[in-house]
């Protein structure tokens, strides 16, 4: 099995003076916690790193030059950095190689949750499997004001305060948060990934590319500790979540 990881982002919504991924947090960069996960599975041969043409930070990197890690360009979109790591990994892995994808900044991945993820996707290699989180919350469809007030219903995450509306309340029993790694096929991704590219379509993860292929994904429960670090609150979280995991490993 491989490991490809994203980490070719510019984290524009951290508002940080230096991409995300290599924010300190409990002793190491993001990116190093994630790295440093990915390679606690012994299964993992060869991880693929994505890096920003520009990434100056990586030569700093306690990995900088470990033997598993192969650097490869990253692209304009999380998709394109997740195609050219594959594109890297198929000059040496075979199409039937098992492939984790799984973000940089993401770094709270317990390796238990890794290792049951990697055993379900043994199972069912065709359909392919990812961590997700299914909700506790009431969910909401949101639409704009106006737009709805108009008949259209453009969707909208934030119009501002007051300009977001119920339009309707989901099922919440059926609806999951997906988190990453993300398994599937090194050779039904790839075909996956730029079936979507063709199509124009707007691609955010690894499963909603294989959906278009019919294939079923797997979803395994993951944990709130492998929160996406997006926004600079979320920044205290995952201290908290990678402190505490140290401590427990000791
Ligand atoms: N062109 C890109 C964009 C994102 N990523 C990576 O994909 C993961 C998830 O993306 P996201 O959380 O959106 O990171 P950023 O794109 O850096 O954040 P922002 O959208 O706030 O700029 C991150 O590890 C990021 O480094 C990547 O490899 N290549
Ligand atoms: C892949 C992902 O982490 C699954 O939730 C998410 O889609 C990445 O989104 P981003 O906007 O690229 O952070």
């Amino acid at each position: 099995m491989i490991a490809v990881i994203p980490a070719a982002g510019i984290g524009q919504r951290m508002e940080a003076s230096l991409p995300k991924q290599y924010l300190q947090c409990a002793g190491e960069t993001l990116l190093d916690h994630s790295i440093a996960a990915i390679l606690a599975e012994p299964r993992i041969s060869k991880i693929f790193l994505a890096l920003h043409e520009n990434d100056h930070w990586f030569a700093n990197s306690r990995f900088a030059d470990h033997e598993q890690i192969q650097v490869v360009q990253g692209g304009a979109s999380r998709a394109e950095s997740v195609v050219n790591a594959l594109s890297a990994a198929i000059n040496t892995f075979p199409s039937d190689t098992l492939v984790a994808v799984h973000d940089a900044a993401r770094p709270g991945l317990p390796l238990k949750l890794f290792s049951e993820l990697l055993d379900v996707v043994n199972e069912n290699p065709e359909q392919g499997a990812l961590l997700a989180l299914p909700v506790h919350d009431t969910v909401k469809y949101s639409t704009e004001k106006e737009a709805a007030a108009n008949g259209g219903l453009t969707q909208t995450k934030d119009a501002g305060i007051g300009r977001n509306i119920v339009n309707k309340t989901l099922v919440r029993d059926h609806i999951w948060l997906a988190q990453t790694p993300q398994v599937f096929r090194l050779g039904d991704l790839q075909k996956a990934l730029s079936l979507a590219a063709e199509q124009g379509n707007d691609i955010t993860d690894e499963a909603s590319a294989m959906e278009t292929l019919g294939a079923q994904p797997i979803l395994v429960p993951g944990s709130k500790k492998l929160l996406k670090v997006t926004t600079p609150d979320d920044l205290a979280l995952i201290e908290f979540y990678l402190t505490t995991e140290q401590n427990e490993a000791r």
